[in-house]
Formats: C-alpha cells, structure tokens, sequence
C-alpha cells in the first residue's frame, strides 16, 4: 500500500548554497515527517568573487503557473508557505494561483531583503507583497526589518514595540474567513540577551523566548522557522503550538549550524538526527 503522509507545500527561491530558501524549506519538512513539494521562484546564487552579493534570476511566470499546476493536480495541498518571490510578475502569478484555490493555511514569509542585500531596492515589490499576497495569508512571520516597514514604524527596539508591530500588520490581513496570525520575530536584531518572537491574532498575544546563540544572523533561521510552522500545520497541529515547534526546531538548528566560506553560518536542520 503507498504511505500517505501529511502533505506540506512550499512556493519559494533557491538559495545555492543550501543554507536558506527552498532547500532550507525542503530540509525542515522532511525533519518534520512531512512530504515536501516545492515550486521554484526565482534562483540565488552568492558571488564568492564580490563580497558574496545575491545574483538573482526570477524563473518565468509562465513556469511558475505549470509548477503549481503540477503540483496541485498531483496532491491535494492544503497548507503552503510563501518564500522568497523578489519580483512583481512574479507576485502576480503566485497571488492568482493561489486565490484560484481553497487552503486551509498560507503561512508568507514577508521575504522583502535577504540578508546582506541592500535596502531600498525592492519598493515596488514590497508594495505588490502587501497588497498582493499578505490578504491571503493566515500565518505571517515578518523579521524585525520587514516587521518596521510592513507596520509603516521607524523603530523597534523592545517587545512592545515588536507586539505593536505586529498588531498593525494584523490589521491589514483579511480576517472574514477566520483567524490570522502575524509571528514578528524579533531575532538577533531586538536588543536584549534572548531571541524573542511575538504571535499575534487580534485578541490574544504570545510571547516565545529563548537565550541568543551568539550575535549574528543564522543564514536560513527565518526559512526553517516558517517551514517548521508550515509542517506542523500540515500535520493538523494548532498555529500557536506549531509556532512553539517552530521555535524549537529553529534554535537546535541553530545551535547545531554549519560554517561554510560565507561570512554567515547556516541552520542544520540534521541537528537532532543520529549521530549528530
Ligand atoms: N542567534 C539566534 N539565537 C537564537 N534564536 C535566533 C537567533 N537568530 C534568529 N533566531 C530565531 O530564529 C527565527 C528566525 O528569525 P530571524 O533570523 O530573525 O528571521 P529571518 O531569517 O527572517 O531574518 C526566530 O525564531 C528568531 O527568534
Ligand atoms: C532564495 C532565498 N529565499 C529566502 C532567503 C531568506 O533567508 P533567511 O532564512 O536567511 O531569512 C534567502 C536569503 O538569502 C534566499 O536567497
């Protein structure tokens, strides 16, 4: 008899290194005893040779549309996470294919800079995102600089400030069909010694807490976060629960992260497999 294991779904960019993006995605469903399908966005690659900045190349509308098409009409996905998509034809087409069907959750990670790229380049991305996509989603999780600019705040320096954030985010969702939650992350960049995340969904609010591991950014955190809730979510689990799993699949891959040439480390989502 064929398995028939909980179906996670991912649209998203690769990231050729390994460390972030589809692979990372791909990486944590399978952790999480999910069966992965993935439609590629747009490719990644790092220039080792300048500085390691993004090289970028959107895949063609037209491609994105049949890999949704392949993927739907072979599953029954329910559930689906939103990556990196980087440019406006690209959010077009994801937006249309995904309003074309029910879901039960659409987990966006608001992916407006990669780490390491410069700020400023990707208004009108931004803007197409937030009108776009963001009234689709029922799961949100915005790091503290796409939590600033999708509020419209100047600054977010402490918890507080990260819960207003992510109340106003909240407010631009579409909240007929049922609840949403918008997950700000306040990560390395909100001061203070622990890695703080906030869930939000209009009447309550949760906090999640967990000593930083070191300063620096983890390439591929905000990519194994949101594909853990997606997983979760996929295997029936409640968002604030799932949001909880989350944070602990994130943190053991962090703690166990791989060095490579990059200036940034990666998440190892093997982390608490055998052997490690
Ligand atoms: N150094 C760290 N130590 C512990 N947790 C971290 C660290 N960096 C990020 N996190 C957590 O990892 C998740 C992803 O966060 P973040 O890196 O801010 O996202 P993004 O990759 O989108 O910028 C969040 O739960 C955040 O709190
Ligand atoms: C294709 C792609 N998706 C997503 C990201 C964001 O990754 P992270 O999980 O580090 O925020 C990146 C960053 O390089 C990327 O290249």
């Amino acid at each position: 008899m064929p398995s028939t294991p909980p179906l996670a779904y991912v649209i998203a960019g690769s990231e050729a290194t390994g460390g972030a993006g589809i692979q990372a995605d791909l990486k944590t469903f399978q952790q999480l005893g999910t069966y992965g399908v993935g439609t590629l966005t747009c490719i990644v690659s790092f220039d080792p040779r300048n500085g390691w900045a993004h090289r970028f190349v959107p895949v063609d509308p037209q491609v994105i549309a049949d890999q949704f098409e392949a993927a739907t009409a072979t599953h029954d996905l329910d559930v689906v996470k939103v990556g990196m998509l980087g440019t406006t034809a690209t959010i077009d087409v994801v937006a249309r294919s995904l309003a074309s069907r029910p879901w039960r959750h659409v987990v966006l990670d608001p992916v407006l800079l990669c780490k390491g790229q410069e700020p400023g380049a990707a208004l009108d991305t931004d803007t197409a995102l937030r009108e776009q996509v963001l009234p689709l989603a029922t799961v949100v999780t915005p790091n503290l600089f796409e939590s600033k600019t999708l509020a419209g705040m100047d600054s977010v320096e402490s918890v507080d400030d990260l819960i207003e954030a992510a109340r106003r985010i909240h407010d631009q969702l579409d909240t007929i069909a049922g609840p949403r939650y918008v997950v700000a992350k306040g990560g390395v960049e909100l001061p203070g010694s622990d890695a703080v995340d906030v869930v939000v969904d209009g009447e309550h609010v949760t906090v999640l807490r967990t000593p930083k591991i070191g300063e620096e950014r983890v390439s591929g955190a905000g990519c194994t976060f949101a594909a853990a809730i997606t997983a979760e979510l996929a295997k029936d689990t409640d968002v604030v629960s799932a949001v909880r799993i989350a944070k602990g699949v994130v943190t053991a891959g962090i703690r166990g992260r791989v060095a490579g040439r990059t200036p940034f480390d990666t998440v190892w989502q093997g982390a608490s497999a055998v052997g490690q």
